[in-house]
């Protein structure tokens, strides 16, 4: 694939860990829908340089970007597989940050007791910030290629069980933009959609560049002690 980074970031590239077709049928809607191939591409740990680099692992915090080129699997657009994060040893989910760089995503958020399904509408240069306690899926709703960055602790790994044994996230997003139920989740809640938001609380402010925040003065410490931050 021509990366569309080359144009969005100018520093290095580690090799990507790409999420391919079969990785994904367990969470889509139709999992016998035809479709091979890489779906998406994850450059983790970037940055600039080698002191950014450092910054970042004294934050302990890691710098990602995502390359979702556009698809339609099976009558659904096409998303990343869906995770929750664990709680931090003070008992709170590990939050992020992501910020979309070009394309539009559709961020489907669901809280992990299903009280709350929220989807949120991200265009170029808009962040979004995943609450604790919220699990997440991206989904391209597009036709063009979606890139997003993201800021996130190192200090956990990402949990796919509830994602993987329901098959999928609470709802499907279907070509045309409809969000189907998932039957696997019984009764969820009618979905919230909204816009992107700022918190200005942690510099995130839509049109200001994510990397702005690496490397100070800006502080990431809230994504590893979200108990520290108060969210309106
Ligand atoms: O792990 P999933 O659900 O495929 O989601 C991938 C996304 O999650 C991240 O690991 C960040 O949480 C990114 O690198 C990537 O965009």
């Amino acid at each position: 694939m021509t990366t569309p980074l080359a144009d969005l970031w100018p520093g290095p590239l580690p090799a990507p860990a790409v999420r391919t077709a079969d990785e994904m049928r367990c969470v889509l809607a139709d999992p016998a829908a035809p479709c091979d191939g890489p779906l998406y591409f994850m450059y983790r740990d970037c940055a600039l340089t080698p002191e950014d680099s450092a910054w970042l692992g004294g934050q302990g915090v890691r710098f990602d970007l995502t390359v979702i080129p556009p698809a339609v699997i099976g009558g659904e657009y096409v998303k990343t597989k869906g995770h929750y994060h664990p709680e931090n040893p003070a008992g709170v989910g590990y939050p992020e940050v992501y910020q979309v760089l070009a394309g539009e995503a559709h961020y489907l958020l669901q809280r992990k007791d299903l009280s709350d399904v929220v989807a949120v509408t991200a265009r170029s240069g808009e962040f979004v910030f995943i609450p604790p306690g919220y699990g997440h899926v991206t989904v391209n709703p597009g036709k063009e290629v979606l890139v997003m960055a993201n800021l996130v602790s190192t200090r956990f790994s990402s949990e796919y069980g509830v994602y993987e044994e329901r098959r999928g996230a609470a709802y499907y997003e279907m070509e045309g933009g409809a969000w189907v139920r998932n039957a696997r989740y019984g009764a969820v809640p009618e979905i919230r959609e909204i816009r992107a938001q700022e918190v200005p609380e942690f510099g995130i402010r839509h049109g200001r560049g994510i990397y702005d925040l690496v490397a100070g003065p800006a502080d990431l410490s809230f994504l590893n002690e979200p108990e520290r931050m108060v969210v309106a």
